[in-house]
């Protein structure tokens, strides 16, 4: 199993006017990676930020956040070299954006950037199977993607169990409104990166609440290791 918990807060919620320092607070209280929220509003109605936001942050902050970029963009393909250059580790596009995930998957590979590949909640599982084995991570949307602070859809869970019991050792990623409130279900189904927005940002003890979700998420992980 080669998988382990990580907690990626998203700073889509925090003060977008001290972006620097909203995501140093979240990595020094115990990040395990920066889940970097890209909106074009096109593919979604709602605008943040592009590349030259994210080379300013690799500037500020360093060499070592993982920077998950989750591009809510239409057409892809289109930032793969600007967000590579600009520091980018990891590429999450939507499968419904590309007409040639594979094509895209080879670009990102080639740029060096790791792979993420999501749905939204209205696309199937199956829909993404076919990439599974190219790809480093699979984002499973629990909310309609756009917007923090949104209510977790718990019906989501079954197209995370069906991926775990597929790629036993694929990274899995859920996104939109997990906290401790909805952590249980995400970790029992076999998600292990866990995107945590407000539940996160909006504590006033955000160490806590991280350190829970991975907690409650490697407990789960051990249990499946010893249930094999
Ligand atoms: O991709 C997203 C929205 O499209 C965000 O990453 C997500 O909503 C996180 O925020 P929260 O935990 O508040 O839901
Ligand atoms: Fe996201």
């Amino acid at each position: 199993m080669a998988y382990s918990a990580k907690i990626g807060p998203s700073i889509l919620s925090s003060d977008l006017s001290c972006l620097g320092s909203e995501c140093v607070r979240m990595m020094e209280s115990g990040a395990d990676y920066l889940h970097l929220d890209v909106m074009d509003g096109h593919f979604v109605p709602n605008i943040t930020f592009g590349h030259p936001m994210v080379e300013c942050l690799r500037k500020s902050l360093g060499q070592d956040p993982f920077f998950d970029m989750h591009m809510m963009v239409s057409r892809p393909e289109q930032w793969v070299k600007p967000m590579a250059a600009a520091g980018a580790n990891q590429y999450t596009f939507h499968i419904e954006a590309t007409t040639n995930p594979g094509n895209l998957i080879k670009e990102i590979k080639e740029s060096g950037m790791k792979v993420g590949l999501a749905i939204k909640p209205g696309t199937t599982v199956e829909e993404l199977a076919p990439w599974a084995n190219q790809i480093d991570m699979a984002l499973v949307m629990t909310v309609e993607p756009g917007f923090g602070g949104q209510k977790f859809i718990e019906d989501m869970m079954p197209k995370v169990n069906w991926l775990r019991s597929q790629f036993p050792s694929l990274d899995i990623e859920v996104d939109g409104g997990v906290g401790p409130d909805t952590i249980h279900k995400c970790a029992e189904a076999g998600a292990n990166m866990i995107v945590s927005g407000s539940a996160v940002i909006g504590s006033e003890d955000p160490r806590s609440v991280i350190a829970l979700l991975r907690t409650v998420v490697a407990e789960a992980i051990q249990k499946r290791s010893l249930d094999r």
